[in-house]
């Protein structure tokens, strides 16, 4: 399995005057954490559904294990990728324990009962998302980082080898949202392919192995999080001071670029971008 890879992408929603990406070039490595950043609106969850065929580009090229990904099929993607999208509403009553087994259902085919290799799965993704308290309560009365977390559990129960998650963090509390990270570093260094996408930039500068940041549906950086997260960088596309200090450890993660926003009377908003204004 080769990962993604998107060549010369443009995609213009059908009512929008301009493209939410222009041009895009980018390649999601196999076997790896990728985080994707970018301000509001730069066009990250658009890149998902483009790399999971739901938009097909007017212009440009997108592989996924080095076929087309037009050429899969929706039921060959779904058993290929588990899919955490950003938000959603149950459209029938479901407890978490349903809710996580749907996540089974591309191995179920139409009629094949759940056995006991589904139910262990369910079990593991409930307990590693910390829903397994929950299993019996109806989605409908969780809180909201409840139900991410539950949501996360069924991409988990799924077992495909690859992940792709849009903001899956964003609801959740520092030890839920450390947990989720540290769950998602893990599948990638233990051979699974995760995607996903995320504003908080110190998590992903230190569990993700490879970043891509998009400005205006264009890609501003990509790469190792040192490369991509630099002060130069990140005041350009966010328009906002910043500093970089390095993460004090202890941990594999030591070292890592943690992004810490300055005062915004130290930013002089521009044409493109901030400017800025240091104290003398
Ligand atoms: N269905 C739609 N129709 C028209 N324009 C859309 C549609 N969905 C998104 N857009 C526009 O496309 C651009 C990219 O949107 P997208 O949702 O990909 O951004 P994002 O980076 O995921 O943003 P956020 O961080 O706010 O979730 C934005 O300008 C948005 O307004």
């Amino acid at each position: 399995m080769s990962g993604w890879n998107c060549e010369g992408v443009t995609y213009r929603y059908p009512e929008a005057d301009r493209p939410a990406l222009r041009d895009l070039s980018v390649h999601i490595p196999a076997d790896a954490c990728t985080a994707v950043l970018g301000p509001n609106g730069s066009g990250k969850s658009t890149l998902l559904r483009i790399l999971l065929g739901i938009h097909r580009p007017s212009a440009g090229e997108v592989t996924f294990g080095g076929r087309p990904v037009a050429a899969w099929g929706r039921e060959a993607m779904a058993r290929e990728v588990g899919v955490v999208p950003q938000g959603e509403e149950a459209a029938f009553p479901l407890s978490v324990r349903e809710l996580v087994a749907m996540g089974r259902y591309p191995h179920l085919g139409a009629w094949r009962r759940e056995g006991d290799a589904d139910r262990r799965a369910v079990e593991e993704a409930m307990r590693r998302c910390d829903v397994s308290s929950l299993a019996a309560r109806p989605v409908s009365t969780l809180s909201g980082g409840e139900r991410q977390r539950a949501r996360v559990a069924r991409a988990l129960a799924q077992e495909a080898p690859t992940l792709a998650l849009d903001e899956p963090t964003a609801a959740l509390d520092i030890a839920h949202e450390m947990a989720i990270f540290e769950l998602l570093r893990d599948l990638g260094h233990g051979g699974r392919t995760v995607l996903l996408v995320t504003h908080n930039l110190n998590l992903a500068a230190r569990y993700a192995d490879h970043l891509i940041l998009l400005a205006d549906g264009q890609l501003a950086a990509s790469g190792p999080p040192a490369q991509v997260l630099t002060r130069a960088t990140v005041e350009r596309v966010y328009g906002w001071p910043v500093e970089i200090a390095a993460h004090p450890g202890p941990g594999p993660d030591t070292g890592a670029p943690q992004v810490v926003a300055l005062a915004g009377e130290q930013c002089v908003r521009m044409e493109h971008g901030a400017e800025r204004v240091d104290a003398a």
